[in-house]
Order: structure tokens, then C-alpha cells, then sequence
């Protein structure tokens, strides 16, 4: 049998698609619910990137409650959860050249895998919506494992699930939980600077930086020790 090849591992929001309209649509439907105000999508920043829980904290702080019950966020996730999955796609978009860079990437033998703390149903569901789902020969979510990212497992499964091998294989995300998940997974990553970050992503040391999904191959061949 041949060796297997490496896979390129993606995470999701912020990285593979534009969710932000979306989960800012689902958020402010809850906060509609409960008569509280809506909040602006630019209030939110990073957070689309770290889950929903985070995102309705800063809402409720939003709206003058700062220290909400913990069963009270969790009463409000599941409604963040039913209005999100009503109409998952909406108004999310992948980011321009993914798919031209995916098919380069097919053409080059790479094995492609999904590795996102969405739940990986959800996430399952959203890129199915988006026609992208069968990209992928795998797809691992936040609840697929014991832990979440910056775990190394979840990265770990998405390249066994992809029925590639490690060595050579490469992370790319947009924030710092990818890429101290990739760092634990022992395997280099190419953050993105258009995703949705707490920090610049160049200050966290990845081993490349793209703006645009057209850099990506070129990124990739500049990595020392690749294929
Ligand atoms: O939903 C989250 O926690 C973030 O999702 P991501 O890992 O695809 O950026
Ligand atoms: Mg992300």
C-alpha cells in the first residue's frame, strides 16, 4: 500500500466561511425574544469565533446585565441554537478563492479535512447548505472529541478521518486556538488575517500569514520540510 498523503485541516467561522450575518442574525432574534436591544455586529468582533455562549455574555453585558446566571446563558443557547439552525446559510458566505484553492489542492494530492468547535453537527449542517460539505473527506466539530481546540486531539482526528497521515500535514485557521491547536498536534499552520481574531494573527508566530485564499498554495510551498 502506498503512503498516504498529508491534509490541509480548515477551521470553519472565520476561516472557510463568512458566519458572522448569520450568528448575529440568531443572536439578536434571542435578544428580540427576551426584549432586550440588539447588539452591532461590530460589538461582537472575535467573538464569532469562539461560540455562542461568549457572543449572548457579551449581548446580556451589552444590554446592562454583566453577570447572568450560567443557567440563564444556557436557557438562552438553546434558543440561540433553534433560531441559528432555522436558517444556518442565510447570509453566510465562503470567503473568496476557497474554492479555487480547495480544487488546487485536490489537483495536488492533498487530503482536505474540517477541524471547528462548531458542533460538528451544525457544522455538518451549514457546509451541506453551502454545497461544501463533499469538499471534504472529513469533518471533526468541537463536541466530536473529549476536547475542543486548541486540544490537539480534534486535529489529530480530522487527519486520521481524512485517511491521511500526519507528517507533512498543515493547519489552517484564522485565530489563536488554531493555531495552538496545530502547535499541539506538532503540525505547521497558515493563519488567515481575514477572520475573526482577538489579536492580529501575525503576532502570534504562525508559520505563514495569508490575506487571500490565492496566497495559500504559494504559503504552502514556502514551508520548510513540506512534502
Ligand atoms: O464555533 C466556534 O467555537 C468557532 O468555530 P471555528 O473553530 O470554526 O472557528
Ligand atoms: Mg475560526
Amino acid at each position: 500500500m502506498s503512503t498516504p498523503a498529508p491534509a490541509l485541516v480548515f477551521d470553519l467561522d472565520g476561516t472557510l466561511v463568512d458566519t458572522r450575518h448569520d450568528l448575529a442574525a440568531a443572536l439578536n432574534s434571542v435578544m428580540r425574544e427576551e426584549g432586550l436591544s440588539a447588539v452591532e455586529i461590530e460589538t461582537l468582533g472575535h467573538l464569532f469565533g469562539v461560540g455562542a455562549r461568549p457572543m449572548i455574555a457579551k449581548a446580556l453585558w451589552a444590554n446592562g446585565i454583566p453577570d447572568p446566571d450560567p443557567a440563564e446563558i444556557e436557557r438562552l443557547y438553546l434558543r440561540f441554537i433553534a433560531f441559528y439552525t432555522a436558517d444556518i446559510a442565510g447570509l453566510s458566505r465562503p470567503f473568496p478563492g476557497i474554492h479555487e484553492a480547495l480544487e488546487t489542492a485536490r489537483k495536488d494530492g492533498w487530503r482536505l479535512a474540517v477541524c471547528t468547535n462548531k458542533s460538528e453537527p451544525i457544522a455538518r449542517q451549514l457546509l451541506d447548505h453551502l454545497k461544501m460539505l463533499d469538499l471534504f473527506d472529513s469533518l471533526v466539530g468541537g463536541d466530536t472529541f473529549a476536547r475542543p481546540k486548541p486540544d490537539a486531539a480534534p486535529v489529530l482526528g480530522a487527519v486520521e478521518r481524512a485517511g491521511a497521515r500526519l507528517a507533512g500535514s498543515v493547519m489552517i485557521g484564522d485565530s489563536k486556538t488554531d493555531i495552538d491547536a496545530a502547535r499541539a498536534a506538532g503540525i505547521p499552520v497558515v493563519a488567515v488575517t481575514f477572520g475573526y481574531t482577538a489579536v492580529p494573527v501575525r503576532e502570534l508566530s504562525p508559520d505563514a500569514v495569508i490575506d487571500h485564499f490565492e496566497e495559500l498554495h504559494p504559503a504552502l510551498a514556502g514551508l520548510p520540510g513540506l512534502r
